[in-house]
């Protein structure tokens, strides 16, 4: 008998359902957890649930144990095929019982989401009590920070649903088939009259690239799990452990820095050629893209990298890049991954519509979170790092292990063309034509540059060295080692009150 019903278990819900799933280019749940974990490893919880009751297999989620790359993980799957993958009593028993597993054992969790959020006809078992839903996101806040929890996302995640992606460190979504949202099409247009459909509201391209909801916008399922199974490569299984570190590659060089700083520079291309070869994983790579974030590897040794990417606006720091930002170093900090910072930053956006969007609040949010990161960090300043960019990218006030620039490098309260202007505007309204107003424009913008050459900032120990680019890389190897057993206390306090 166990047996028996074992298999109609393993098999899901009815088979218009596997071929609806099928027709959408869909795997079932089980291949997914198939393609994740290494083979014959899955270790099976609460396979029975709801089996006797109401026929609903696994109540349409599977749960357990296995390994991915030889290091335990716990994880979940949404079945769709049953029930669309909703939520019943048993469902968000089994769920919040796999992420406490998680947690007490210190492993990451892997959620494979592709669900209809709660049960609507079993709402009274499922919604409101001790062990209802909101234990799911109360369990998921919890384990924030102490393992890694990462999210592929197949299907629907719909309503409440859509939370449990959203207290995940990242989210890999499969353009064309998964979706975020907190009403469906249908209830939008009843609450607020807008004809939408699932996927111009909250499909994949629209959360990866707009929304900041969503970290990886993937062609496919397949591709989706390896992005997941990548992610988790850089980090440790929980917040006691260092960064796992692989073997070590040679890096392919960096790109040669325009002389202008009005050319634009792929960062990029400069992060990649610094790394170990092969290494770089860009996240959240299509949103707020003057800002790039990815993890990559040093002599094998995981780093996150922060960088200005002057090819997107110029580099300017607004407020999506300043919480993009914010996120991915409090994620680095939490895993004990070293922080590199590339700066090439004019600062923060100005003007009415970056006020009103409260641009001050969501830079203090990311000086916040540079000045709390006490795992190793170090600034380079590649190019420029002007006003409050040189503080938003770990300048020398906010304890980098190290700020090096290369020669080509900038360090100024404002650009030369502004600090004049800002400082002699009426002097220079005042000259009598235009050669005039040339010739004293140019005397004190030399005046500036002397003030704020590189090597003068070195000479009063502004910034720590100077290094060629072909040095570079090899100065980082030693200034991260030798920042390796550094004190991480930072403050005597629960926590601040961060400005959100
Ligand atoms: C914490 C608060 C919350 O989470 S409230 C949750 C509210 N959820 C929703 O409003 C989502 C409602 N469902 C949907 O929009 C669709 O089912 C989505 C998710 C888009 C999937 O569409 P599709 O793949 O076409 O499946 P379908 O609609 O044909 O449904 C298949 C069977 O599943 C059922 N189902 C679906 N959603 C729920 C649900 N939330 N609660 C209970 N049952 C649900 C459908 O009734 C359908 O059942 P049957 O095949 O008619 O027996």
């Amino acid at each position: 008998m166990v047996e028996g019903l074992r298999k109609r278990v393993e098999a899901g819900g009815a088979e218009k359902y596997h071929a609806a799933n099928a027709a959408r280019g869909k795997l079932f749940a089980r291949e997914r957890v198939a393609l994740l974990v290494d083979e014959g490893t899955f270790v099976e919880d609460g396979m029975f649930a709801n089996v006797m009751a109401e026929g609903l297999p696994a109540d349409g989620v599977i749960t357990g144990t296995a390994t991915v790359d030889g290091r335990p993980v716990c994880l979940m799957a949404n079945d769709s095929t049953v029930k669309a993958g909703s939520w019943g009593a048993r469902t968000v028993e089994k769920i919040i019982r796999i992420i406490e597993k998680a947690y007490d054992t210190g492993v990451p969790m892997v959620y494979l989401v592709d669900s209809a959020g709660a049960r609507i006809t079993d709402q009274v078992d499922l919604f409101p009590g001790r062990r209802g839903a909101g234990r799911i996101f109360h369990t998921q806040v919890r384990a924030s920070g102490s393992i890694p929890q990462a999210c592929a996302l197949f299907g629907p995640s719909a309503a409440g649903g859509a939370y449990i992606p959203a207290f995940c460190d990242v989210v890999a979504m499969v353009e064309g088939n998964a979706s975020m949202y907190l009403g469906s099409d249908r209830m939008v247009e009843m609450v607020t009259g807008e004809k939408t459909t699932l996927e111009a509201m909250g499909g994949a391209r629209v959360h990866c690239a707009e929304s900041g909801v969503g970290h990886f916008l993937c062609k496919t399922e397949a591709e989706a799990i390896e992005t997941v199974r990548r992610y988790l490569s850089y980090l440790p299984s929980n917040w006691t452990q260092p960064a796992p570190v692989a073997a070590a590659a040679d890096a392919t060089g960096l790109p040669e820095i325009p002389a202008s700083e009005r050319q634009a520079f792929d960062m990029r291309r400069f992060a990649k050629g610094l790394v170990d070869e092969g290494s770089f994983f860009e996240i959240q790579a299509l949103w707020a893209r003057e800002l790039t974030t990815g993890f990559a590897r040093i002599d094998g040794k995981p780093v996150g990298v922060v960088a200005n990417n002057s090819m997107f606006k110029g580099g300017v720091l607004f407020v999506d890049s300043a919480d993009k930002a914010t996120r991915f170093v409090q994620l680095c900090d939490a895993f004990n991954v070293p922080l590199l910072f590339l700066a090439d930053v004019p600062g923060f956006m100005v003007g009415s519509a970056v006020e009103k969007q409260g641009i001050i609040r969501h830079g203090a949010k990311m000086i916040t979170a540079i000045s709390e990161a006490t795992v190793p960090k170090i600034c380079v300043v590649v190019r420029k790092a002007y006003g409050a960019g040189l503080y938003a990218m770990a300048g020398p006030g906010f304890e980098p292990d190290a700020t090096i620039a290369l020669p080509t490098a900038k360090i100024a309260v404002m650009g030369a063309e502004a600090a004049v202007n800002a400082v002699y505007a009426n002097k220079i309204a005042a000259l009598p034509d235009d050669e005039t107003r040339a010739a004293f424009v140019a005397e004190k913008r030399a005046e500036y540059e002397r003030d704020i050459d590189i090597m003068r900032l070195a000479s009063e120990l502004v910034i720590d060295t100077v290094v060629e680019p072909g040095a570079l890389r090899d100065e980082l190897v030693r200034r991260f080692a030798a920042a390796t057993g550094k004190n991480r206390q930072f403050s005597r306090r629960r926590h601040g009150v961060t400005p959100v």
